[in-house]
């Protein structure tokens, strides 16, 4: 028997589908373990996919942790918690960070937490119609795998892992790995913070290996590429500037650039493969799914 919550979801795929004329692709970013990078790497590929001429939106669901605010360096009044609590609509808490990147403001606060569950969601997807000029949705979710972040994990049309090289971090990262494919199959892995392309690669290798060996199936964990370790990254993130915005001549901004033409070719592929599935009615299909 379906439940309420998932009828009243299929209510708005049923609206959304008809007034929706344009996919967004939703991409969620997590981690296993926390202070890997993963809120670096969410803004400055949401900055760069955005130089790239798409329309990108970066939504900070790293609920009672979020941090974007700092990481783009805006002053917000409203966010999400806000939405949730009915006092403002999702358009009015929209903080326009260049011509065609948006943040969705999240809430650093415990408040928030009262409304983890499918709440976020649906009053999120209720008004998801204003995202639909967006052609990218990056989804900044916290680390660790509790009930809310699985919601996003589940429903986006992208997940991707940042993990670290240190074995706790890898650790984490592989029990991440192992629920999330349990939604689903394919899964992103960025590896952060390394010294190049070889250790990244033959740290993926492992992970790969091991995940083959013990969760098996129809896993597809695929390689998306590296940021190295670089002081220009965090000297940015304390002077409260994108690290691709100050230093386009960087080793991380030529990596964060590879792995945003990789999603972006993804991006294109997709919608000429599965323009149905994909997008908001698509993202709200596998959110009913999930009841
Ligand atoms: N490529 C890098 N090179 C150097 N330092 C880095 C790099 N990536 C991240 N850092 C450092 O790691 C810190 C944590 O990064 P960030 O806040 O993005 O992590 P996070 O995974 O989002 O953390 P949280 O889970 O707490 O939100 C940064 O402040 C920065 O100092």
């Amino acid at each position: 028997m379906m439940g309420n919550q998932a009828q009243k979801l299929q209510e708005l795929v049923a609206t959304n589908s008809a007034k929706k004329s344009k996919k967004t692709r939703f991409i969620a970013i997590t981690s296993g373990k926390g202070g890997v990078g993963k809120s670096t790497i969410s803004s400055n590929l949401a900055y760069v996919l955005s130089q790239s001429g798409l329309n990108v939106g970066i939504f900070d669901a790293d609920i009672g942790l979020a941090n974007l605010d700092v990481m783009f360096n805006v002053k917000i009044k409203k966010n999400i918690l806000h939405v949730l609590k009915g006092e403002a609509s999702v358009s009015d808490i929209l903080i326009p960070i260049t011509r065609n990147l948006i943040l969705i403001p999240g809430e650093s606060g415990d408040e928030i937490l009262k409304y983890s569950d499918a709440a976020l969601f649906e009053r999120f997807m209720q008004e998801a119609q204003v995202l639909d000029k967006l052609d990218v949705m990056i989804i900044d979710t916290g680390a660790g795998i509790g009930d809310h972040i699985q919601m996003f994990l589940n429903a986006a049309d992208d997940v991707i892992v940042v993990t670290v090289p240190d074995p706790a971090a890898i650790t984490d990262a592989y029990a991440t790995i192992k629920t999330v494919a349990l939604l689903r199959n394919d899964i992103g892995l960025i590896m952060n913070q390394v010294k190049g392309e070889k250790e990244a690669e033959g740290v993926f290798e492992k992970i790969k290996k091991v995940a083959k060996a013990n969760i098996g199936g129809e896993l597809d964990l695929q390689y998306l590429g590296k940021i190295n370790s670089d002081i220009k990254v965090s000297s940015s993130i304390k002077k409260r500037e994108l690290f691709s915005a100050v230093h386009p001549n960087s080793q991380p901004h030529t990596d964060i650039t590879a792995i945003a033409s990789k999603i972006a070719a993804r991006l294109e592929r997709n919608m000429l493969v599965s323009p149905n599935e994909s997008g908001l009615s698509g993202l709200l299909k596998r959110l009913i799914q999930h009841f």
